[in-house]
């Protein structure tokens, strides 16, 4: 495994000039470039960082497509790592594990009724494809053994538990919710629902 780093200047929602260290890992398990972003030099303190395991999701991450969360999970991490320091693991699995082209073909299917899980076992794929090992080797790698993981899902958690890394109290992000002719209730309802997210819907974010 390789890692190259670099500074950087982040400019999220209404902050600008975050200063981060963005860390490019090659050479990984599953043979794709997955990234670390360090704030506030988390992986150099003292006591324990936050961190994020944040699966890529095109759509919502740059895009901010209604369909989900995932974009302003980022903004949301991005901001409170600035606060407190922490590292945000940018972990390229998109669509759960199965890609742009099948997650689109997917949401194809959400449009003719089928909620999100429904939909990838129509496409023959299990519900969630994602294993979270390079992301413990990552964090092994930065030297972290210990963390606050901000998360509403139980598998992150175990996997991290799993692996030896201490887990030393769980931050949940907020909801939110986006209506609208597709909006992201429904899918956060599901995950809640069908995929044991502690995720709280009472709990919406802030606009
Ligand atoms: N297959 C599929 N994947 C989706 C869909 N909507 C979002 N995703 C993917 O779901 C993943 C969401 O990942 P995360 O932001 O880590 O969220 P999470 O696993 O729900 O866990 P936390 O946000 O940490 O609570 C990303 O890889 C998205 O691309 C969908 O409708 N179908
Ligand atoms: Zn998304």
């Amino acid at each position: 495994m390789a890692q190259v780093r670099a500074r950087v200047e982040l400019n999220v929602g209404q902050r600008s000039h975050i200063p981060a260290e963005i860390v490019s890992f090659s050479g990984l398990k599953d043979g794709v470039e997955h990234v670390a972003v360090i704030f506030n030099q988390a992986d150099q303190n003292q006591h324990t960082p936050l961190i994020r395991m944040h699966s890529e999701c095109l759509t919502g991450d740059v895009f901010h497509s209604s369909r989900c969360d995932c974009g302003e999970q980022l903004n949301e991490s991005i901001e409170l790592m600035h606060q407190q320091g922490g590292i945000l693991l940018y972990l390229r699995q998109e669509g759960r594990g199965i890609g742009l082209y099948n997650k689109i073909d997917a949401y194809v299917l959400q449009s003719q009724g089928m909620n999100t899980y429904e939909a990838n076992n129509h496409l023959g794929f299990a519900d969630d494809l994602r294993e979270f090992s390079d992301a413990v080797l990552m964090l092994q790698a930065l030297n972290i053994k210990q963390v606050r993981l901000m998360t509403n899902n139980p598998k992150k958690l175990n996997a991290l538990r799993d692996a030896g890394i201490e887990v030393e109290s769980v931050v949940g992000t907020h909801a939110h919710i986006k209506s609208g002719h597709v909006g992201n209730r429904a899918y956060l309802e599901t995950k809640i629902q069908h995929g044991s997210h502690m995720l709280d819907i009472k709990k919406i974010s802030k606009p």
